[in-house]
């Protein structure tokens, strides 16, 4: 497993605009994560949570502060720049899933690695394994359940074998026990890749699970 610092998030600002005027949503967020390890964010519903996830994803741009990915300075990059975070070093896992509805799930898995050229069949396949889904590789998403479908996004973003995984809500939209289930098998397997894990959830036992935990409050860490 890699030491050090892995994300080093410093005084980052986000402001929308919107139809009654500016919404200051992230002010003045400052953190680290190191190389593997897994950190727990909460807060109230609105304060900046899926804001903080997506601009260090580079989904979105700050502004504001400075985002690090080791040596890269996320925030200093164009959409060129952020798009090839994404394929190669970053992965998110969404609460919707966000599977590709055309491909099987052999496909999807396979997708972002494909992309960054870093397939792998036999690691692709230990995972399919790993996750249940050695039986469905040849169904395409929509005849999962909630459970399979979000087990077939974790393979996605481990096939790849990104340096940071971000996971919004990831079993936002599963029962309590499916979730349970599919969150051990998640961090089971993140730690296996050696990736770091910032996982943004507002179930308590989920965070619980984490090695650490920052609370967001009004745009801000408490
Ligand atoms: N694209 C946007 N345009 C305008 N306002 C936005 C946009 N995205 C988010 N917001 C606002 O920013 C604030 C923070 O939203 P965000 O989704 O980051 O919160 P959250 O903590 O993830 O909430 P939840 O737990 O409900 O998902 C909210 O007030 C939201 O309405």
């Amino acid at each position: 497993m890699a030491n050090g610092t892995l994300l080093r998030v410093d005084a980052v600002e986000k402001t929308f605009h919107g139809a009654d005027g500016p919404v200051p949503v992230l002010r003045g967020v400052s953190f680290t994560l190191d190389a593997g390890r897994t950190l727990a964010l909460t807060g109230e519903s609105g304060s900046g949570k899926s804001t903080l996830l997506h601009v260090i994803g580079g989904l979105d741009t700050v502004d504001g502060g400075h985002i690090r990915l080791g040596e890269t300075d996320v925030t200093a990059l164009n959409d060129r720049g952020r798009a090839k975070l994404r394929r190669s070093r970053v992965s998110v896992i969404f609460q919707q899933f966000n599977l590709i509805p055309s491909l099987n799930v052999a496909s999807n898995i396979a997708f972002q690695a494909r992309l960054a050229g870093r397939y792998d069949p036999d690691w692709t396949a230990d995972l399919a394994a790993r996750l249940g889904l050695t039986d469905h590789l040849r169904k395409c998403p929509e005849q999962l359940s909630g459970g399979q479908q979000q087990r077939v996004a974790i393979g996605r973003t481990l096939a790849l074998r990104p340096e940071l995984v971000l996971a919004d809500e990831p079993t936002g939209n599963l029962d309590e026990e499916t979730g349970e289930a599919v969150l051990r098998l998640m961090l089971d397997l993140v730690a296996e890749t050696g990736a770091a894990l910032l996982c943004v959830t507002h179930s308590h036992s989920l965070a619980d699970g984490m090695e650490r935990k920052l609370v967001l409050r009004r745009g801000q860490i408490a």
